[in-house]
């Protein structure tokens, strides 16, 4: 199997500084013509969705910047492909001359385009091209952008005027669009926040700044896909057995909530663990045993020396003896920290900021899976030291980063999109799925989903330290398997099942397992298999 790079964008600073050598060469023009070729492409494509191109007409709100530059030269060359460019300035100085690109505006006349005051009704498609990753201070939507024509395609150059290029953040207002044509990198502001929700279907035009694009982990947000998932949680090696397959402990469920025991060892069992070990009062022993006869149960859980990763806390009950239940967890990771630990749900409410610098000193590999409320309390209750830990700030990624490095556990932060950090500052972005996830339950199949994950990997390791010479199954430099990288795939394969089973008519959270189960066996047995660990 051939690996595909794993997609990833970087800030849109980070692009600039990428473009510096290139400008300071000479080559700004020569830049600036392969943006203009790659969004008039991409026009063209919506185009072609909606009608002959011929006779179409597009318009372009053109900045004063080289946004707008690109904008004027790609409605130069529509123009030549027969298609009505009109180009509409957004800034005018005191004589009411357009302040815009001189050389793009004369390209577009040159090739018989046109300007105006507002964009015409008949527009087909519309191109924001008013600001790019210049963007500064606040946005206030000019009138020629307001009341754009119902029926017109809004394609956004490089990135929605409106929208930090480096967080998401709208700062003033912004320019919702059909789809983004962005260039060089995919840009994170367009990944997050609010940039993410204007910025529709992103497409990236490749315009030759790779080598100078930063590669360390903490300035790139790397975007979790099938073939990386499929490549960290591998078939298992031909010779593999439960061990080889990694042992999982769950600690979840109490008398008041059952149900969560048997949905989080439920996703464990079926995201592919050679065994999974409930450990829970009778009530909840009684439950798992009932819908998985292969799981193991006891009160006390399996011997921390065999177990590969431990699951802790959906459904604990913080009323009872749920910090008992946390610390024993806690120490059996302490005793062989080679296992991996997800901290999920109650376990989010138990843990302490002092459990946490133990694990990182003994050198375990945890990860907290909050959502956004849980993420609130968490950041309130252990603050990073010395920063407002609740922190408003609109960059969510450097929150996490922050915290995720003062803590040395990774972060993997739910919701409509799924964040997972690292302390060395990597970061993931998992955007598969949708709302049919929004129901009660997923998460705690999430959280034993990542625990196969994890114990997977870690048998591995174990397996690969034993046999001298042998390797961790993942050769590429860029597809070993991080705790971050692996989090992030665990989500993947539940987001996918999450949506393989919306489409087939079925969604509740008792059900989500055996979809995760169809997926991962798809990916390791289908026809579009994974690699495999040997
Ligand atoms: N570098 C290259 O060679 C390449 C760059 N490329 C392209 O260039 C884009 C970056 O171009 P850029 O640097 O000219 O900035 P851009 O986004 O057009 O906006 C800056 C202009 O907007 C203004 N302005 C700022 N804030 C404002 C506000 N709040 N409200 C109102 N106005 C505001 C500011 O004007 P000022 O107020 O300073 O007079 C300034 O003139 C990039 O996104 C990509 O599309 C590609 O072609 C590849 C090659
Ligand atoms: N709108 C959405 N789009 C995509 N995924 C979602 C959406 N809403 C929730 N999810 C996912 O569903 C899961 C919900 O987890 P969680 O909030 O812990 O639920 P619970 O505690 O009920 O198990 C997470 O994996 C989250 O990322
Ligand atoms: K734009």
């Amino acid at each position: 199997m051939t690996a595909s790079p794993t997609p990833f964008a970087v800030t849109g600073s980070a692009v600039r500084a990428a473009e510096e050598p290139l400008l300071a060469a000479g080559q700004g023009a020569a830049l600036m013509r392969c943006a203009a070729w790659g969004l008039a492409q991409h026009v063209l494509r919506v185009l072609r969705g909606r009608g002959p191109v011929a006779g179409a007409t597009v318009a372009a709100l053109v900045g004063t910047g080289n946004n707008g530059g690109d904008a004027l030269w790609a409605l130069a060359l529509l123009r030549r492909r027969g298609v009505a460019a009109v180009a509409v300035p957004i800034a005018r100085d005191e004589h009411g001359a357009p302040r815009w690109h001189a050389e793009g505006w004369a390209a577009l006349r040159a090739a018989g385009g046109t300007a105006a005051d507002v964009v015409p009704a008949r527009a087909d498609v519309v191109v924001d091209g008013m600001l790019g990753t210049g963007f500064r201070g606040e946005f206030a939507v000019p009138d020629a952008a307001r009341g754009l024509p119902a029926g017109a395609a809004v394609v956004a150059c490089d990135v929605p005027s409106g929208v930090d290029a480096d967080t998401g953040e709208v700062r003033g207002g912004g320019v919702r669009a059909e789809v983004t044509v962005t260039f060089g990198a995919l840009k994170t502001g367009l990944l997050l926040g609010d940039g993410a929700d204007l910025a529709g279907d992103v497409r990236l035009v490749d315009i030759g700044l790779g080598p100078h694009l930063p590669s360390a982990p903490p300035e790139r947000l790397r975007v979790m896909d099938g073939p990386t998932a499929a490549r960290l949680h591998p078939a298992p090696a031909a010779d593999g057995h439960k061990y080889t397959r990694g042992v999982v402990g769950v600690v979840a469920g109490s008398a008041r909530y059952p149900g969560a025991a048997v949905l989080s060892t439920s996703g464990a069992l079926e995201a592919g663990a050679g065994m999974a070990h409930h450990a829970g009062p009778a009530t909840t022993r009684a439950a798992v045993v009932t819908a998985h006869p292969e799981a193991l149960v006891s009160a006390e859980g399996p011997a921390p020396e065999r177990t590969d990763a431990w699951v802790v806390g959906p459904g604990l009950d913080t009323e009872d003896d749920a910090r008992e239940r946390f610390i024993r967890v806690r120490d059996a990771v302490l005793a062989n920290p080679r296992a991996a630990l997800v901290v999920d749900a109650s376990a989010l409410t138990l843990v302490t900021a002092e459990d946490l610098a133990a694990l990182r000193d003994a050198g375990a590999r945890v990860v907290l899976t909050p959502h956004a409320g849980e993420w609130a309390r968490l950041t309130e209750r252990i603050p990073v030291p010395g920063a407002d830990g609740a922190g408003h700030a609109p960059d969510e990624l450097a929150r996490l980063r922050a915290w995720s490095a003062a803590h040395g556990a990774a972060v993997l932060l739910k919701g409509p999109r799924t964040l997972v950090v690292a302390p060395d500052g990597e970061a993931w972005l998992m955007g598969e799925g949708g709302p049919e996830l929004g129901v009660g339950g997923t998460g705690d199949v999430l959280s034993g989903v990542l625990g196969a994950v994890l114990a997977a990997d870690a048998a591995r390791r174990a397996r690969a330290a034993e046999e001298e010479g042998a390797t961790c199954g993942a050769g590429e430099v860029e597809h070993v398997p991080t705790l971050a990288s692996l989090a992030a795939a665990a989500a993947w394969l539940h987001a996918r099942a999450g949506a393989d089973q919306a489409r087939a008519g079925r969604m509740t959270a008792g059900t989500l397992p055996a979809a995760v189960g169809g997926t991962v066996a798809r990916m390791w047995w289908g026809e579009a298999r994974g690699t495999r660990a040997d």
